[in-house]
């Protein structure tokens, strides 16, 4: 743990009211599927986007995290960048906030998981990644094509003021069909919007665009079930979920029923003759 002095001690433990849109934490306490599909739109099977955070607790945590880098720089601190794929951005539970990304998982997206997510792990969420991710000028440009290392993924859009940095989405795959061709129907592009989220599988190929101005910063969680990937281990047909294993599926049933009409086919004109 860094010794590091927060500039808004008010953000490290979680205060519901001053960080969440009033409308996400009414479908929250209400807890049940049809308040969370009020306010959300699911663009895609699986793809839930909605609005969450105040701006002031977007503009909070963007200062806070721009602090935190001023101290890393002035202390000359060596920090751990959130993922291999990232040179920017801050990994949020080192520099104190594990704890309220713990109930930010517990008490606000594992509801909502448990609803959604039943077979990919989300019934069982128990431990996170929190980081934020910045692009822009001096920063990230881009991010290339890849999966996360989660069950389920929070990404929320805290600003600034940018054009680009787009999403985009390729269709969720298991281990084994990661670089799998994509199928029709599983193109999708999520432009990111100050506040709103995006929650989606990890296991859902994704990337994202240039931010061509502006800079932009977003928070993710990754949130893991150990349960989940332990059971993963004893499994090899993952077509409830995997767009390929769910092809391969089809398609093998598809050459049985074939198959088994040719040779009803072939018996007719036997007992025929
Ligand atoms: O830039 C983004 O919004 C996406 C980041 C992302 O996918 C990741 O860090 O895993
Ligand atoms: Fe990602």
């Amino acid at each position: 743990m860094l010794n590091y002095p927060p500039l808004y001690k008010q953000i490290y433990s979680m205060d519901a009211e001053k960080f969440f849109t009033p409308s996400f934490l009414r479908a929250v306490k209400e807890n049940t599927e049809a308040s969370f599909r009020s306010i959300m739109a699911e663009p895609r099977k699986g793809l839930y986007t909605f609005e969450m955070l105040q701006p002031q607790f977007c503009e909070m945590l963007m200062s806070e995290v721009d602090n935190f880098e001023r101290w890393v720089h002035d202390t000359k601190f060596r920090i751990m960048r959130p993922n291999i794929m990232n040179q920017y951005g801050a990994v949020l539970d080192d520099f104190g906030m594990e704890s309220m990304l713990d109930r930010l998982m517990s008490d606000f997206i594992s509801p909502i998981s448990r609803v959604f997510y039943t077979e990919i792990g989300g019934t069982s969420l128990d431990s996170h990644h929190g980081f934020v991710v910045e692009y822009g000028i001096n920063r990230d440009v881009e991010l290339g094509f890849h999966v996360d290392d989660a069950e389920v993924t929070l990404n929320i859009c805290l600003g600034n003021e940018f054009s680009g940095g787009e999403l985009f989405f390729r269709g969720v795959r298991c281990d084994e069909h990661v670089n799998s061709d994509i199928q029709p129907g599983e193109i999708f592009d999520y432009p990111h919007v100050p506040g709103h989220a995006i929650l989606h599988p990890g296991r859902h190929r994704h990337g994202a665009r240039p931010t061509t101005s502006g800079n932009r910063m977003n928070l993710i969680i990754w949130c893991r079930s150990s349960a989940f990937r332990e059971l993963k281990k004893y499994r090899k047909d993952f077509s409830s979920w995997c767009g390929e294993c769910k092809r391969k599926k089809k398609e093998k049933e598809r050459i049985l029923v074939l198959a088994t009409q040719q040779e009803l086919m072939n018996r007719g004109m036997q007992s025929a003759s």
